[in-house]
């Protein structure tokens, strides 16, 4: 791993473009994602998000450019609900374990610690007495914090979210908002995306995209640096300039 000589920054993307096949989705993003705060990612739908997220996790590839890294572990990656089936035969204390897998191997028998860190995660999730319930049997909202519980059992330095908050209550994205921020308290450099701009505008850092493209970077390391795409600093969709048929 080649290490960044500034540590402020977690990951440095100079130039990156990804592709999905033989089609490009995302174009020359050059980004910092600053070490032990919150980034928010943000952009319409399709505008390249969980390719950007996939790409920090170092699940994707990128086609071209450099990315430089400064963080200690393996990333944890939390995806969207809808990537998970849901009618896979496992508990919720199965799920949450997986993280741990992270630290011992699919096949190591996990410790009495490994057991102890789990309950703690799904004790912060509030999913606890839940622990012996089929992941099938759960609603969205209560799905959606037992993936958040394994993604913090991995106790990785990178916390990498997509759209956490997608399809919980107010009470509930507000604990996801103050969980988000005291992982950042305690030394983790956390990414999130998503569509609620409440949110992005919490974070201590954001990046807006549109159509793969940077529109802007805003926060502690990257203030006012912008791409090209036209677009509302939301991320709104483009307003056409010429009429459509
Ligand atoms: N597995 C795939 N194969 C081919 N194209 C893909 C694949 N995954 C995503 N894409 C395309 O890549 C582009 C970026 O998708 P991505 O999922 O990164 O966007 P997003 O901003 O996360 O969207 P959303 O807000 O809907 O989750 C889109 O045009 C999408 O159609």
């Amino acid at each position: 791993m080649r290490v960044i000589p500034d540590m402020s920054n977690a990951i440095e993307l100079t130039e990156v473009s990804a592709r999905h096949g033989a089609t490009t989705v995302l174009y020359d993003l050059t980004v910092s994602i600053p070490a032990q705060q919150v980034t928010a990612v943000t952009g319409h739908n399709g505008s390249g998000k969980s390719t950007l997220l996939g790409l920090l996790a170092g699940a994707h590839p990128a086609a071209a450019g450099s990315l430089l890294r400064a963080h200690q572990h393996n990333a944890a990656l939390v995806v969207q609900r809808s990537e998970v089936p849901d009618a896979l035969p496992i508990t919720v204390r199965q799920v949450v374990t997986m993280g741990r897998w992270a630290h011992r191997g699919a096949w190591r028998r996990l410790t009495r610690e490994d057991r102890a860190v789990a309950d703690r995660c799904m004790e912060r999730l509030g999913v606890a007495a839940l622990a012996a319930r089929r992941l099938s049997t759960l609603s969205g909202g209560q799905r959606q914090r037992v993936l958040l519980a394994q993604g913090l059992a991995q106790q990785s330095d990178l916390l990498l979210l997509d759209e956490p908050a997608t399809g919980l209550d107010a009470e509930a994205k507000e604990q996801i908002a103050a969980l988000l921020t005291e992982e950042s308290a305690r030394g983790v450099t956390v990414v999130h995306a998503t569509h609620d701009l409440e949110d992005a505008a919490n974070a201590d850092h954001r990046i807006v995209l549109a159509n793969g493209r940077l529109v802007t970077e805003q926060g502690p390391h990257g203030e006012g640096r912008g791409g090209q795409a036209s677009v509302s600093p939301s991320g709104e969709r483009p307003v056409p300039t010429s009429p459509v048929s």
